[in-house]
């Protein structure tokens, strides 16, 4: 039996987004958010069938409506489900030592050469069962979704052995399955050296590209192939043969790119067609010129700059050069253990130079590109899915204005209500 259709009204914003599925928004569009004031929606068989006022639609549908779920948004704006690009979602345990240490003085990549960071987290995920995994990372899913964030990238890359990546890998594809946010998958084999191939960092390249990526593609684990391109991790040179090596197993290139130093790594990514350059906190001009002209989305990272105590990305720049840019949280147990997309915006603004609006379309439409989901998620249109969130603030502006704190009241995943009230049904 199929479930009732839910007809929200009188949203004092609809916030629809619309217009983006083909091209991601650049520059002023992603200004343009595409209000309907007073809007109304009705929903049905998981989709959304109609978008316009309340009037409109309550007089399209006015013999249904004793059938529906009537939803009343008054005095609160109705969006997009918010999509997270770039996670580490899977993992085990926790660094709150290595942040007591970074408070101290120490430099995440000190922490990480000497044994810690990446390396830490490995030994925990190689070590936890696969149905601690599991537990683990559901937990920090219904945490988004708390925070309204109905899609989420999920990297592997704490296995750094085909074991441990295929265990990390198979926990998302796990989830996406049982849980209601969708998680899509990124092989992130290259996420660091293993200490027993120090010595040797190409011998383990070698594998990547030769053992694990085959396999990935050959078990159909993954969609996206991952890198980090950083002094001391992996070489550009080193990246830019496991991202083409994934380009012909058909796994489309992503790369953590110019972090902490200056690395070319945005370069990198306009060359080898990447779907998206993540971090970019350090991207040369040249290199946000060349992810401009080549439309490669620039995923920042604001919480990841303010947990390391780093310089932000420069997202106005990029956003006034034409990048397009998508915002995420980066969950992960060393940079940012953080699952509140909402708090991204909130950084976004204050430490970038966003705006409100840009804000918002960096975690809606925008993201949707970043994941190649842009055709059915990331904008309130109608045949999307319906992935809708009601905020509790009278208009977009106060997302950001009322800073750090979780304005979720409702989210609607596949056209059924899963928070309401802010609490998961
Ligand atoms: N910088 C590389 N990878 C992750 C951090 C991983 C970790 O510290 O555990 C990131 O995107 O921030
Ligand atoms: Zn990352």
């Amino acid at each position: 039996m199929s479930d009732k259709p839910i007809f929200i009204k009188h949203a004092n914003e609809l916030i629809t987004v619309a217009g983006g599925s083909d091209k991601p928004f650049k520059r002023e569009e992603m200004n343009n958010l595409r209000i309907v004031k007073d809007g109304g929606l009705w929903i049905e068989n998981g989709q959304i069938i109609a978008v316009g006022t309340t009037e409109e639609i309550q007089s399209k549908y006015s013999d249904r409506l004793n059938e529906s779920i009537i939803v009343n948004a008054t005095g609160k704006i109705v969006l997009p489900g918010l999509i997270d690009p770039h996670t580490h979602l899977v993992y085990a345990g926790s660094r709150e030592n290595e942040f007591n240490m970074r408070l101290n003085g120490a430099t995440y990549m000190e922490i990480m050469n000497n044994g810690g960071g990446i390396h830490a987290t490995t030994t925990r995920t190689r070590a936890a069962s696969y149905e601690e995994l599991l537990s683990e990372s559901k937990a920090r899913l219904d945490s988004f979704l708390k925070h309204g964030v109905t899609t989420v990238e999920a990297k592997s890359g704490y296995g750094l052995d085909w074991d441990t990546e295929k265990k990390q890998l198979e926990v998302a594809k796990q989830l996406n399955e049982e849980h209601v946010i969708d998680v899509v998958r990124t092989f992130m084999g290259a996420h660091a050296v293993p200490a027993n191939y120090k010595e040797n960092p190409d011998e383990f390249v070698r594998i990547v590209i030769e053992e694990m990526l085959p396999q990935v593609a050959k078990e159909n684990l993954a969609e996206f192939n991952d890198v980090f391109c950083e002094r001391g991790v992996f070489t550009p040179e080193q990246s830019r043969k496991i991202l083409e090596a994934g380009k012909t197993y058909g796994l489309i290139p992503k790369i953590h790119a110019d972090e902490i130093e200056p690395y070319e790594g945005a370069e990198l990514a306009a060359e080898v067609g990447a779907i998206s350059a993540e971090h970019l906190l350090r991207a040369s001009d040249n290199g946000i010129k060349k992810m401009a002209e080549k439309e490669v989305i620039g995923v920042l990272l604001p919480g990841t700059a303010f947990f390391l105590m780093a310089e932000s990305a420069r997202g106005r720049k990029m956003i006034d050069e034409g990048v397009p840019v998508a915002l995420s949280t980066d969950c992960n147990p060393g940079s940012s253990p953080t699952t509140s997309l909402p708090f991204i915006m909130n950084l976004a603004c204050m430490k970038m130079g966003m705006t409100p609006a840009e804000a918002i379309t960096a975690c809606t439409i925008n993201a949707a590109h970043a994941i190649n989901r842009s055709k059915e998620i990331g904008s309130i249109e109608v045949g999307k899915k319906a992935d809708i969130v009601m905020m509790n603030v009278p208009n977009y502006m106060q997302l950001q204005y009322h800073y750090g704190m979780n304005h979720t009241d409702m989210v609607i995943k596949n056209g059924k209500i899963v928070v309401e009230s802010g609490q998961l049904c």
